[in-house]
């Protein structure tokens, strides 16, 4: 065994993640040997003294069967009708599977609002640990009944590489019905496995297709940008088939390991920017760039030559440079309607005109995260 792999086998802490097709049939219900061939996986690390957060997919496609469908609903208010009869059969499904190992689950479900509100954000992390210090095995999904369209996550790889940072995880293991990333669709001639992915180097050239299976959302590119996230969070993360868990789990030479980078940033800017979404844009002159991006420095707005949509002060908001990319995202102080009359201007003017309360910053830098953005449509 590799010394990185070994650190999976070594660590504390692990988030692992399921996805429909590996948890349900083709017929849209619960695939019962399945779980408790993973249940039985988790819970032996659990009782070798690590600790695990399960994030399962699964509700939608379970719900399939009782709801008499024969395919995934197009949709939303049936997709959630289907995901309020599948959850409730599937934590049942969990909650005995892992009694026979002494084990108690606590369900987890949240929302892509709940990440990207910081309050709600810390509740959701408080309870995580509260679950793992009282033993239990937390087991967390989407809670798709009340999700919208636009704010949703829709798979669940990017919610447990939050997830997998949120609880300060060791590693993210993704399982899926592919046993690894592949250079292509591994449905396709020519397609070669990748073990290893140390930087983004290593994704160069590799196509990242949608869904493989009927059930599944996303496909391989949802779970390389998860992989993103949390190895940028300082995160390994193992992607490999629900098949090979107990390999994965034990550090064994299965899937691809991706690589964690040794920075492990903040909780608020991986927050920032990751599970948030820039309310509106700030668009800054290239002084403004280099001071934001090359010295790190807060927003002031004599930089800012524009501003656009409808925000309140304290709403993420993306930085945008003179081209319309983003390049940073971040909390800001003041609502959108007070902001064109303090475009360029000194804070020192602004507090002689306005008051004292206008020598603040329009982004402090500690409520700054740095991106590299795609360019704006707008
Ligand atoms: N480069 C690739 N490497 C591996 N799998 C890929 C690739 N491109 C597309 N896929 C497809 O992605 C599928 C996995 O995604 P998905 O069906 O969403 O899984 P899950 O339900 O486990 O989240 C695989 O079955 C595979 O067919
Ligand atoms: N929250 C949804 C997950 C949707 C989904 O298909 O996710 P995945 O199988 O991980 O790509 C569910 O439980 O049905």
């Amino acid at each position: 065994m590799d010394n990185l792999r070994s650190a999976i086998a070594d660590a504390r802490r692990i988030v692992v993640k399921a996805g429909s097709s590996s948890l349900t049939t083709p017929q849209g219900t619960i695939d019962g040997a399945r779980i408790d061939a993973l249940v039985d996986v988790l819970a032996e690390r659990r009782k070798a003294g690590g600790e695990v957060v399960f994030v399962s997919s699964g509700a939608i496609a379970a719900g399939l069967g009782p709801l008499g469908l024969a395919r995934r609903p197009r949709d939303l208010a049936t997709q959630q009708a289907a995901a309020s009869v599948g959850q409730g059969l599937l934590i049942a499904r969990y909650a005995s599977s892992f009694e026979r190992h002494g084990l108690t689950v606590g369900q987890v479900l949240l929302t892509a609002d709940d990440m990207m509100r910081r309050a709600h954000h810390n509740n959701a992390q408080r309870t995580l640990q509260a679950l793992l210090k009282l033993g239990m095995l937390p087991i967390v999904n989407e809670n798709d009944t009340v999700a919208t369209d636009e704010i949703r996550f829709g798979d669940n790889d990017r919610l447990a590489a939050l997830v997998a940072h949120l609880v300060r995880a060791d590693a993210l293991i993704l399982l899926s019905d592919v046993d690894a990333l592949y250079t292509g669709d591994p449905r396709l001639p020519g397609s070669r496995k990748i073990e290893d992915v140390r930087s983004e180097a290593d994704l160069e050239g590799v196509t990242t297709g949608t869904a493989g299976s009927k059930v599944g959302t996303g496909g391989m590119v949802t779970k390389v940008e998860a992989a993103r996230i949390a190895t940028g969070a300082g995160v390994p993360v193992v992607l490999t088939s629900a098949d090979s868990a107990a390999e994965a789990v034990a550090g064994g030479r299965v899937g691809t390991l991706f690589h964690a980078g040794t920075h492990r940033p903040s909780t608020r800017d991986l927050w920032l920017a990751h599970a948030t979404t820039g309310q509106g844009k700030l668009i800054l002159d290239e002084g403004a760039v280099q001071a934001v991006v090359g010295r790190r420095s807060s927003l002031l707005p004599a930089g800012v030559t524009g501003v656009r949509g409808d925000f309140a002060a304290g709403d993420p908001v993306d930085l945008c440079d003179p081209s319309g990319r983003t390049v940073a995202r971040g909390l800001v102080n003041y609502d959108a309607s007070e902001i064109p009359e303090l475009l360029g201007r000194s804070t020192r003017w602004l507090a002689r005109e306005h008051g004292p309360e206008y020598e603040r910053e329009l982004i402090h830098r500690d409520r700054l995260v740095l991106l590299t953005g795609e360019p704006s449509t707008d």
